[in-house]
């Protein structure tokens, strides 16, 4: 090997890591939301527990869940995740349904409050109903399409400083929340740290919904070659923020494998892990890659190369 900085770079081959299951039901649990955080909290439960009977070994909940999706409700409805218990409700629910179920959640995003900053955080819960991980949104929503929308999230929110990924009982995952889709170099992260499957809660609006979602996720799948699992809230068209919904499962060759429209539902999809082999078989990209040319560098793996 050459230098600290060649090492921080993406190996020309990347290693699946063994995932302990590799077919399983993933559900997709398209919430509508409202304005009453407890029962926000009450619906997000239940939904779980149908997804569970329905055979889901993993549950995906969507971005911003337990509140109205506006910068005046995030400060209101904000929860001392790192606290827990009582400072933060939505978390504790979630950790209790996942150890009772044995389920695997990623629980969507809530605002979250840490000291004077405020985040949109996404939360993993092992089936022992343990934090694996929490995912700050790294890439804010701050967009102006003139008469169409314009939203700041920079307004209350502060950007996380770090890429999550996580292995669980099913499967190495990474963590993206909405706006993060949008950004290949991070999913491009995700798969040569060895993620079979990426989920990204997000709600796209009706403007950038219709061109923008299908085909975010489907290139996130197919430039890397593994799983992309969004969910979104169900559409309420007489809130502040319209939902576009779509919440879909795409597999490693970009094929939709589940999907739904705009109103409340349990999307149940199938994850088969070897199909991720056989598609970088029969599509070697990584072989191809021209590392020669261009290259994509780990920055946090350089800085910890660098610091020890
Ligand atoms: O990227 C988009 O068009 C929508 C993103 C978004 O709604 C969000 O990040 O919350």
């Amino acid at each position: 090997m050459g230098s600290s900085a060649e090492q921080s770079r993406v190996p020309p081959s990347l290693q699946l890591p063994t995932s302990p299951v590799t077919k399983f039901k993933i559900a997709l649990c398209q919430l509508s939301v409202t304005a009453d955080k407890e029962r926000n909290i009450a619906h997000a439960r239940k939904a779980i527990e149908e997804a569970v009977e329905k055979g889901a070994q993993l549950v995906v909940l969507p971005e911003i869940w337990n509140s109205p999706y506006a910068n005046d409700s995030f400060p209101v409805y904000a929860e001392d995740i790192d606290a827990g218990g009582d400072a933060s409700p939505s978390t504790a629910m979630l950790s209790e349904v996942a150890r009772n179920l044995k389920v695997t959640i990623v629980g969507g995003s809530i605002p979250e409050r840490c000291g004077d900053k405020l985040y949109n955080a996404c939360c993993l819960f092992g089936k022992d109903g343990k934090l694996l991980a929490k995912h700050r949104k790294v890439h804010l929503f701050d967009i102006d399409i003139p008469g169409k929308i314009t939203f700041m999230e920079s307004k209350t929110l502060t950007a996380g400083e770090n890429p999550t990924i996580v292995d669980t009982d099913v499967g190495r995952i990474g963590i993206g929340i909405c706006y993060d889709i949008r950004f290949h170099e991070l999913a491009m992260l995700y798969a040569a740290r060895g993620a079979h499957l990426i989920c990204y809660p997000g709600a796209f609006n009706m403007t950038t919904g219709p061109l923008h979602w299908d085909l975010l996720q489907r290139a996130r799948a197919i430039d890397n070659q593994l799983y992309v699992a969004t969910c979104s809230p169900a559409r309420d068209a007489g809130a502040g923020y319209v939902a576009w919904g779509h919440s879909t499962l795409v597999g490693p060759f970009g094929e939709v494998l589940a999907t739904t429209e705009h109103d409340e539902a349990i999307i149940i999809g199938e994850i088969d892990y070897s199909l991720i082999e056989l598609r970088r078989t029969n599509l070697p990209l990584e072989k191809q890659r021209r590392g020669d040319l261009y290259q994509l560098v780990d920055v946090q793996r350089k800085k910890q190369q660098e610091t020890t």
